[in-house]
């Protein structure tokens, strides 16, 4: 017969179901949280999001790092040097040149707190939104010395970077629990350690309150790498990244065709709008004729029979200017539909040549051919980040759930091979022959 338990064993039992209950939970939210961040929670929920995650996602980082690294590399332990401390690094391959290492860390103060923490990334991948990012980050985190981020997408320069003064000072509250007006009470240095310390904390399991103590098992050679392929969208971006990061980080562009780009943009949110795809490129449209697209052909103007390059011969391409003024009047209202506009790939990458070297600093990538040949690639984009050969497996990665209702019709598929043509032509100038009619339909 067997013993009743006693008070405190029924209690020892229960408290024990629900931890394990609660921890159980946890590991099942968590599988769902990976998905992409249109499945998220809205974004000023950052704080949460990465408190969330960071925990578990650097324990899997970890386990999975461990399993990967080569039987027999040493585990190196980050030693904290002073002669790092408070180094502004102006170039990460001289950094690389003279200390053999891939990161230091960093010393910074604020006001009540003293940061440690790794000058980081290295490189980040910025686009383009729907461009097989997330697949090329996945194998670039297969590498053994690639150490991605707490989140899929940090989002950390475009919608969370704190702009004007209330921002700035919500930033400081709710992450570093100051109350402090930025613009009295911090000097610029204090500011830049504030943004710096939060972009950090992306990339590492330290906790706020005792910065850099789980750092020590990052090793020396680690490379640190961040995806959010909004980023090659907005022109801002590239100055917020020179104004955060310690060194010029390399930038990995994907571009695909804008007409598949755009189909893939739909499918990802066509639950959310329950409009047709044609509906809401021509509502697009017509938003642009206030900047400067006012000749451009409807799409039911718009005959694909006639050979002047059917009627979108004389419309000028939009200058970075007026797609930064469309963009600030329509971005949030459009966010989810701005398929015409995320296409014009040539403006967005001009924001990004005025920083950052072609080639040298910004490597950018065929979407069709790292489809059709991954390895060669993706060991170019080791190359370009000076890594040693690594063999991911190379599978699909965000592959659109929803199919259209009707497939695109020929008639807007060369409407859009219009429209979008002045703008690849001119891409191809910019990025060299090989790109010269990859996606044009009256080309070979
Ligand atoms: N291995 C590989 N190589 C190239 N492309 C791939 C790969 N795996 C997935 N995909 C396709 O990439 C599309 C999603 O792109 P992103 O991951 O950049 O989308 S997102 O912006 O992060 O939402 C998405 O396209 P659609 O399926 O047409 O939507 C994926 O199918």
């Amino acid at each position: 017969m067997p013993r009743r338990l006693s008070l405190i064993e029924r209690f020892a039992v229960i408290y024990l179901s629900v931890y394990f209950g609660l921890v159980g939970l946890q590991h099942v939210a968590f599988l769902f949280s990976s998905s992409p961040w249109w499945h998220q929670p809205a974004s000023n929920t950052l704080y949460d999001l990465r408190d969330k995650w960071k925990t578990q996602q650097s324990t899997i980082a970890k386990g999975k790092r461990d399993a990967l690294r080569p039987v027999g590399k040493p585990q190196m332990t980050m030693m904290r040097s002073s002669i790092f401390s408070s180094a502004s690094v102006a170039s990460l391959k001289d950094f690389h040149r003279n200390t053999n290492k891939s990161f230091a860390f960093y010393n910074c103060s604020i006001p009540g707190h003293h940061y440690t923490f790794p000058q980081v990334p290295q490189f980040i991948i910025v686009g383009a939104q729907k461009s097989g990012t997330t697949a090329l980050y996945e194998f670039l985190q297969e590498h053994p010395q690639i150490h991605g981020t707490s989140v899929p997408e940090t989002h950390f320069f475009d919608w969370h970077y704190p702009k004007g003064r209330d921002e700035r000072n919500d930033f400081l509250k709710k992450y570093h629990q100051l109350s402090l007006d930025t613009n009295s009470n911090l000097t610029s240095d204090e500011w830049q350690c504030a943004l710096r310390k939060t972009y950090s904390d992306f990339f590492t399991s330290s906790d706020a309150d005792s910065p850099g103590t789980n750092d020590n098992d990052i090793p020396r050679d680690t490379v640190f790498v961040e995806k959010t392929p909004s980023y090659l969208f907005l022109a801002e971006t590239p100055a917020r990244i020179l104004e955060t990061c310690f060194w010029k980080p390399k930038v990995i562009v994907l571009l695909r065709n804008p007409i598949d780009r755009a189909v893939s943009h739909y499918r990802m949110n066509i639950d959310v709008k329950g409009r047709t795809f044609e509906s809401l490129l021509d509502e697009e449209m017509a938003s642009f004729k206030s900047i400067g697209l006012s000749h451009a052909p409807s799409r039911k103007e718009f005959n694909e029979t006639t050979s002047e390059h059917l009627g979108f011969k004389d419309v000028p391409v939009l200058t970075a200017e007026e797609q930064k003024k469309l963009h600030w009047k329509h971005y949030r209202k459009t966010f989810t539909t701005n398929f015409l506009q995320r296409g014009m790939y040539i403006v967005q990458l001009d924001h990004w040549l005025e920083h950052f070297a072609l080639h040298e600093s910004i490597h950018v990538i065929h979407h069709e051919r790292f489809l059709s040949d991954p390895s060669t690639v993706y060991q170019e984009v080791l190359k370009f980040m000076d890594l040693p050969s690594f063999e991911p497996g190379y599978t699909q990665h965000n592959v659109a759930k929803y199919a259209l209702k009707r497939p695109l019709s020929q008639h807007t598929r060369m409407y859009l091979a219009a429209f979008f043509r002045p703008y690849n032509q001119l891409l191809a100038k910019r990025l060299g022959p090989e790109w010269e009619g990859v996606w044009d339909p009256w080309e070979g």
